[in-house]
């Protein structure tokens, strides 16, 4: 069977995190060798970026390329090589968020934002994208209850994130095919449900 690269996707609190899991065993139950992995991050060099890009102010064009200076790594060193060995790869976040957040939420031009993607992976995209779809202030009650610190974008206003919401949904509207749009507001043993159905309708069919 086909090697897949399957990215889960929506704004900080939406709840994709914990249905990462879930995705993973049933893949693995079909005997399918999963990479599990996120963004930004996924490589050591990655994963320092991120600690910068997570918590050091940063003009949005320095945030733009370093997100996908990390992606760069990612792929070269994780991403291409498990897709070529024939393992899937499920990756917590992808390119979709920095139009999200970049293009949506900071207001980076999106033809500067289309170039990087060209540059980066112009022959690569997700098989799959899985958009977990949430209010804002649903997300942010959410993340409250977690008690963790927040990050540089997780201290973002409620109007940061409609816009990021808006752009996801608009990314969305543009590749039906590829994308596919959760509604997160449901408890999450009937996100997960939904979930299975999607991947195994996309994947297995
Ligand atoms: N369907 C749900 N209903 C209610 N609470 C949820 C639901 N899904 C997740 N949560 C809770 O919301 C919080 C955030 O969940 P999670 O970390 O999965 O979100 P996330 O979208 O991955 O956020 P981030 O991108 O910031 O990591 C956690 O405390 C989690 O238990
Ligand atoms: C890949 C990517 C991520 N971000 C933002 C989105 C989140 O706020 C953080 C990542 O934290 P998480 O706990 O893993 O969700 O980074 C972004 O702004 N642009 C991107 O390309």
């Amino acid at each position: 069977m086909k090697s897949r690269f399957i990215t889960f996707e929506g704004i900080d609190g939406a709840g994709k995190s914990s249905q990462i899991a879930a995705v993973v065993a049933l893949i693995e139950s079909r005997g399918i060798h999963v990479v599990q992995t996120r963004e930004p991050g996924g490589t050591p060099l990655g994963e320092k970026l991120r600690e910068l890009l997570l918590h050091e102010p940063m003009h949005l064009e320095t945030e733009a390329m370093l997100m996908f200076a990390a992606r760069r790594e990612h792929l070269a060193a994780l991403i291409e090589p498990s897709l070529a060995a024939g393992k899937w790869v499920v990756s917590d976040r992808f390119t979709d968020a920095t139009y999200a957040y970049q293009v949506g939420g900071r207001g980076l031009d999106e033809a500067r934002f289309a170039a990087l993607e060209q540059w980066v992976h112009p022959h690569l995209q997700p098989d799959l994208t899985l958009i977990f779809d949430l209010d804002p202030a649903v997300a942010a009650r959410r993340l409250a209850g977690t008690g963790v610190a927040p990050d540089r974008f997780e201290r973002e206003k409620t109007d940061f994130f409609e816009r990021v919401r808006s752009a996801y949904l608009r990314r969305a509207a543009a590749d039906p095919q590829r994308v596919r749009v959760i509604d997160a507001i449901q408890t999450p043993d009937e996100i997960r449900l939904q979930v299975e159905a999607v991947v195994g309708e996309a994947c297995f069919r």
